[in-house]
């Protein structure tokens, strides 16, 4: 394997609701074009902890952070920090389809004409080429300016994702992208973040043990302490973490035999 670049550095990252706390002291690396998926129990604050990676929680109420996240050795929690251009670099796939209600071709065209004017043709080279990487091409080519809401709820997720590349971010976070979706969907889905691997960083929340041991080069297994408090238990590439963990907790629950 190629020496591993880290994209995404945390380190010993809490995280607090108001005055609870739901994260505990959490460091692991991101690295450049890997697939890192999160996994572990529910409400042991995977989605929390991926949110905190572009600052997204902030949208919430009171939170409050401690530690650090640094994004090629940036903080990115520091006040000089640009958080539209933040999210650009590292933009996000929420669990639902989130789109406008535009056309096929408006969602994905929307935030690359935020970032500045280009001609027509560029335009639709971009969309173009975000649309295919997200292998939705040929089920909307004929359609490009028909409403989106047309769509499938896993061609809306699919869009969703080729709007999101289409800014060109660095890193793409992805929280259950396949939460809604039949087997066949997520198939799909799961098919173009393979064909994404080696060219982008991706993190992925999914509960689907399977999909993480699918997709992924690195897997994250977190867990609750005896407070309730989301703990990172084991950090590894995924075939270590799938077929030889060290800590038992791991073993029990990529296994299936967590209560
Ligand atoms: N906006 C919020 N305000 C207060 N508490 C929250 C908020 N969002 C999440 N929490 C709490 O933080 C903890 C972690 O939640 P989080 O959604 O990050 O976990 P998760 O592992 O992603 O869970 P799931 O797999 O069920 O989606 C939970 O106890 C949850 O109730």
């Amino acid at each position: 394997m190629n020496k591993l670049i880290t994209a995404i550095k945390v380190k010993n990252l809490s995280f607090y609701y108001g005055k609870t706390k739901v994260l505990e002291a959490i460091s692991m690396d991101i690295y450049q074009n890997q697939i890192t998926a999160i996994i572990g129990p529910s409400g042991c604050g995977k989605s929390t902890f991926i949110k905190a990676l572009n600052r997204m929680n902030e949208l919430e109420e009171e939170i409050k952070v401690e530690g650090r996240v640094e994004f090629f050795s940036q903080n990115i929690y520091s006040r000089r920090v640009n958080l539209n251009r933040l999210r650009r670099q590292i933009g996000m796939v929420l669990p639902r389809p989130n789109l406008f209600p535009m056309s096929i071709y408006d969602n994905v065209a929307y935030g690359v004409k935020i970032i500045g004017w280009r001609p027509k043709q560029e335009l639709d080279e971009i969309v173009e080429s975000a649309i295919k990487a997200a292998g939705l091409w040929d089920e909307v080519k004929d359609k490009l300016h028909k409403s989106a809401f047309g769509l499938s709820s896993g061609q809306q997720q699919r869009l969703c994702i080729a709007r999101a590349l289409a800014v060109k971010p660095k890193v793409l976070l992805m929280d259950e992208p396949c939460s809604g979706l039949d087997p066949i969907a997520t198939i799909k889905i799961e098919e173009l973040i393979r064909n994404l691997r080696g060219e982008l960083t991706i993190a992925i929340v999914t509960r689907n043990t399977q999909q993480a041991a699918r997709v992924s080069d690195f897997t994250a297994f977190f867990g609750t302490d005896e407070n309730r408090i989301g703990r990172l238990i084991e950090f590894g590439a995924t075939a270590q973490i799938f077929n030889n963990a060290v800590d038992e907790r791991t073993r029990d629950y990529v296994s299936g035999r967590f209560s």
